[in-house]
Order: C-alpha cells, then structure tokens, then sequence
C-alpha cells in the first residue's frame, strides 16, 4: 500500500520554537526536508477556533495554501482537572502581555487558581496536542496525543519550553522542566502525537 504521505518536504506550521525543535527531532529518521513557517516568511494565523484539532487545521491549511507544500501544525496545550480542563486551548493566550509571552507569570496564575478553589492534590493535569498533516489540496489528517501528570509548585527546572516547569508526568517525581529531553521526547503529549501521525501516514 502507498504510504499517505509520499513526498520528501514538509513544512512545520508553527513560530514556536520549542516545538520545532522537539518536532524536528522527531522528522529526522525519515529523511523528509523539513523548513518552518518563519523560513517562508509566514505569518501566525489567528486561532479563532475552540477547539485543539480546529485550530491546528487553522494553521496547516494556511501553510500548505501559502507554500504548495505539504504541512505539520501543532495545536497543544496543558488541561488541569481541578480548572475544568483550563487554560486548554488558552494555554498560550494565558500567557500574553503587552511586551511577549510570560510563562513563569501564567504559570503562577494557574496554581493561584488551585490555591483559590483549595483544590486537592494530587493536582490532576494533562498535556494535549492535536498535530494537523494538510495538503495543498486542502485534504488532511488529525493526530492526538496526551500525557497525563500533575502540575506542582513552585515550578523546577530550566529545561524543555512554556509550563513544562509545573508539569510532573504521571510515574515520575521530577517535572518536564528538569527531565532530560530525550526522556521527555519518549512519553510527551507530542511524541504520542507523532507515533500516531507515523503510523497514519509515514508507514
Ligand atoms: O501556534 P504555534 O505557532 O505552533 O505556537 P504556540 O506557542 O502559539 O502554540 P499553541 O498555540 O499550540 O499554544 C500551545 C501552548 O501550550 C504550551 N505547550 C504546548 N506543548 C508544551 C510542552 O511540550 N511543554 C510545555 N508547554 C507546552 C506552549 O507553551 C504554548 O503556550
Ligand atoms: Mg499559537
């Protein structure tokens, strides 16, 4: 059977670049050319759906329209039980102010919440993320991934990108801010992802 993914390039649909890195990681066995959306000059469409999986069409579907080429979005996020699964699809949004994106701020208002509602531990989390494959005939293909862990405080480690420091995999005792990456490239929302994305498409 054809694979369904049977080109050599591939455009990665995102200006995040912690994403790119750990994606790209992923990318390398497969021998594709993998460029990113700020190498073609592409701006960051508005994500105005409510959803993971509508928002990573968002910005597939508009890298593929604006290269020709084939494209890979992430739309990802950290979900807390205690906070109805907020920020969600705002996990990003969460982070924004006038001067750029804050992290340890939107971090600290995350466990200001709990601290609010007195939540009890273990505070019970996930981080989600929804990979979007689009071609520039407009067809394209979901993948989801999850991991599920708790977020602690105060948040540890300098390591891996936006709330990894207040994320503690589920079996672990050290957060996704202090792992090595490669450990956390083996069991992360993402990687789950991309196992499910090679299987659909790559295989
Ligand atoms: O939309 P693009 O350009 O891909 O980049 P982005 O950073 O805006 O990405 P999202 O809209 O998907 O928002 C995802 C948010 O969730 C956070 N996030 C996602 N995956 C994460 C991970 O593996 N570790 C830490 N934080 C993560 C990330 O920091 C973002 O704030
Ligand atoms: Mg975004």
């Amino acid at each position: 059977m054809q694979r369904k993914f049977d080109g050599d390039q591939l455009v990665l649909a995102s200006h995040n670049k912690g994403k790119l890195r750990e994606i790209s990681a992923l990318l390398a066995p497969f021998g594709i050319h993998v460029s990113s959306a700020a190498e073609h000059g592409l701006e960051e469409p508005e994500e105005t759906e409510d959803t993971f999986a509508g928002n990573a069409r968002i910005k597939a579907h508009y890298a593929a329209k604006e290269t020709g080429l084939p494209a890979l979005s992430d739309d990802s996020g950290i979900a807390v039980e205690a906070l109805n699964g907020a920020p969600g699809v705002y996990t990003a949004d969460w982070a924004e102010t006038p001067n750029g994106r804050d992290f340890p701020m939107a971090m600290e208002k995350t466990w200001k919440l709990l601290e609010e509602k007195n939540a009890p531990f273990p505070r019970k989390a996930a981080f989600v993320c929804t990979l979007c494959l689009a071609w520039p005939d407009g067809h394209d293909e979901l993948f989801e991934g999850r991991v599920e862990g708790q977020v602690i405080w105060p948040a540890r480690g300098e390591h891996g990108f936006g709330y990894d420091p207040m994320f503690v995999p589920e079996g672990f005792d050290i957060t996704f801010g202090e792992m090595d990456q490669d450990k956390k490239q083996e069991m992360s929302h993402r990687a789950d992802a991309f196992a499910k994305l090679v299987k659909g498409c790559f295989e």
